[in-house]
């Protein structure tokens, strides 16, 4: 895997998520209905991270689900005969809540297709938003975020890499060529 830029670092991270809480909190006018849903395995500690600015910036305590989208691929026949299922675990009601979701990396939309689909499982909310780390475009399905950390426009050979420090042991972001 040969590295071929680094787009962020810790530093940046860690302001790109703080103003994406910022824009969360203007674009909804207050926190009320927000909950997080991160999409594993990534979105999870970036939605955890999310919460702890908003409750930084509002004081308020902004509730994070785990949605494990895999038995909602649309490639699930072809990628793997035993997937690794980790399991979602949202815990309220998303009922007439305003989800956001979130994750590291958005691409195709595929995953955030699968997203939607296993969300609903869960109940009718009254919106569901998306906020990324990186948008490298390329999209494959009409999805949009709402909230990105940094748009990266990339070539189809290229391979946005997130690390985290709670799955990865540091904060970058680096594009990679395989
Ligand atoms: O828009 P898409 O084309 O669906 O690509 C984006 C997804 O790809 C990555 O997940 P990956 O499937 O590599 O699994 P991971 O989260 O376990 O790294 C990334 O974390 C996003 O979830
Ligand atoms: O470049 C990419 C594409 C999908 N998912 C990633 O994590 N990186």
């Amino acid at each position: 895997m040969l590295v071929k830029s680094q787009i962020m670092d810790k530093d940046q991270m860690e302001r790109s998520l703080q103003r994406m809480a910022h824009e969360i909190i203007e674009q909804n006018r207050g926190l009320e209905k927000i909950r997080l849903v991160g999409i594993r395995s990534r979105g999870v500690p970036l939605a955890e991270r999310l919460s702890s600015y908003l409750k930084l910036i509002s004081n308020q305590e902004v509730p994070v689900g785990i949605l494990d989208i895999t038995l909602y691929r649309d490639d699930l026949s072809t990628i793997s005969h035993q997937p690794v299922i980790k399991g979602s675990a949202i815990d309220f009601d998303i009922e007439d809540a305003v989800v956001v979701l979130v994750d590291d990396v958005l691409y195709t939309g595929r995953t955030v297709r699968a997203a939607i689909d296993a969300l609903m499982d869960f109940g009718r909310p009254k919106q569901i938003q998306l906020a990324v780390l990186i948008d490298r475009g390329h999209r494959e399905l009409p999805i949009k975020a709402d909230y990105v950390g940094k748009n990266v426009p990339t070539s189809k050979e290229e391979i946005i890499k997130v690390s985290l420090e709670e799955t990865d042991g540091e904060d970058s972001v680096k594009i990679v060529l395989v």
